[in-house]
């Protein structure tokens, strides 16, 4: 299989076969007029098995394996349950009932696609009103709603720097892929600062932005893969003195810190242009949002991409999101709960005598090293019955290769003492 020829030939053969009539020639698949000629087949999927043969022999192959969530931090992963450590559903609404029935309620009454961009065809009211909601939380004029947030970051950053030629644009080293999807399109240069460290950002401003026209600080509230915190009022004061604008990426800390789970931006209320963060995670359902000004706001409909080009979420999705509106300011006994199964799982992987890094939410890294071994680690992990997968470059650096443990509201104190015991033994 890993030979390219080989692959190739096989795994065309495959879809073929899966998709041609009965008794069709391979190369007839969709009939005489759609006939697929060989070699436009070869074209393709030659460059694409050499690229996959590439990643095998780096030992990087990724594959998708069937599993779904399940109540009490569980998942259903082939056929087997499992405690589940990798997912985001944090607060544990993805299978909420209050969520189901809204997104179910919405569906009903307004259907299962919202039709065309916003800009097309004009815009729900659903829309508007909980973009309205959305502001109302994060305390900033206005919001507006992408399908993703992925999207949201490769959509808005190249927006504002075509607003803003010529500025110098600081990210922090551990910034999400999306953000660095979203300055790849803009074509424009980063200084990147060591991952937390203000001091740094204080001099790259100083030396680089200095003669710049302008400046864009990009960063995360709360880091995926290390579980640490920005600090929120120094980067504020950066932004502040150097006359720079401030984009956050709330995606882990929005529903699960700060207060009402309004994430960490609530800490400097109006100190932060821009506030990024998704539906996707902590909230259960799916999709994202950017808090800012009315002007940003009027500016992006006008100018990302991502939004303009793209057909609006539809209403089942927005009716989750309505819900988990509901519920989130109240949440706080589980937002407790999260900060103390957080200790608890930091404290026992210090006596097992493993890196945490910073962390002081509910992701929490166990640092390993090497690829192979964080892969070993999680495989005799969920032979022992826990989803803790390893995650390794080029999602982390070199050599940080890690399990990036991540806490559910539905697990118990026994499932982090399981789970410590199982990594021990592990070892
Ligand atoms: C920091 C950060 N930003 C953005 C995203 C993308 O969000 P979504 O999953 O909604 O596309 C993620 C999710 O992986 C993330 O961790």
């Amino acid at each position: 299989m890993s030979l390219p020829g080989l692959y190739h030939t096989a795994h065309r053969d495959a879809i073929l076969q899966r998709s041609r009539p009965k008794g069709s020639p391979i190369g007839h698949c969709l009939g005489a007029r759609h006939a697929i000629p060989a070699a436009a087949m070869n074209r393709l999927d030659s460059h694409l098995a050499a690229a996959l043969a590439r990643i095998d022999a780096a030992g990087q192959r990724r594959t998708l394996r069937p599993a779904a969530l399940a109540p009490h931090g569980r998942v259903l992963r082939e056929g087997r349950e499992l405690t589940d450590f990798s997912s985001n559903d944090y607060l544990g609404l993805a299978r909420h009932p209050l969520l189901i029935e809204r997104a179910r309620e919405w569906t009903a009454a307004h259907g299962t696609g919202s039709g065309a961009s916003r800009l097309v065809t004009g815009t729900s009211e659903a829309h508007l009103a909980l973009e309205a909601r959305i502001a109302a939380f994060k305390g900033t004029e206005a919001a507006l709603i992408f399908a993703s947030g992925w999207q949201a970051n490769a959509a808005v950053i190249p927006a504002l720097l075509a607003a803003m030629p010529g500025a110098a644009v600081f990210t922090d080293r551990l910034i999400h892929a999306s953000m660095h999807a979203g300055i790849a399109m803009a074509g424009v240069r980063q200084h990147r600062f060591r991952h937390n460290d203000l001091d740094h950002l204080e001099t790259l401003l100083a030396e680089k932005g200095k003669d710049a026209p302008a400046r864009l600080i990009l960063t995360e509230s709360v880091f995926s893969m290390d579980g640490d915190r920005a600090d929120m009022r120094r980067l504020a004061a950066l932004a502040e003195a150097h006359h720079a604008a401030l984009f956050v990426d709330e995606a882990h800390a929005t529903g699960v810190l700060g207060p009402e789970g309004r994430g960490l931006s609530a800490e400097v209320p109006g100190a932060i242009d821009l506030i990024m963060g998704t539906f996707s995670k902590a909230l259960g359902g799916f999709g994202a949002y950017i808090a800012g000004s009315r002007v940003l706001i009027d500016y992006l409909v006008n100018a990302a991409s991502g939004f303009i080009f793209t057909t609006a979420p539809p209403p089942g999705v927005l009716g989750a999101i309505d819900a988990a509106l509901d519920l989130v300011p109240g949440m706080e006994a589980e937002r407790a709960h999260l900060a103390a199964l957080g200790t608890r799982l930091r404290t026992g992987l210090a006596a097992l005598g493993l890196d945490h890094g910073a962390s002081s939410t509910q992701i929490v890294p166990a640092v390993i090293g090497a690829e192979a071994d964080a892969m070993a680690l999680s495989a005799r992990l969920e032979d022992a019955g826990f989803l803790a997968s390893a995650i390794r470059p080029p999602t982390v650096p070199p050599g940080t290769s890690r399990l990036r443990i991540a806490l559910r509201a539905g697990h118990a104190e026994a499932d982090i003492d399981a789970l410590l015991a199982a990594i021990g033994a592990a070892l």
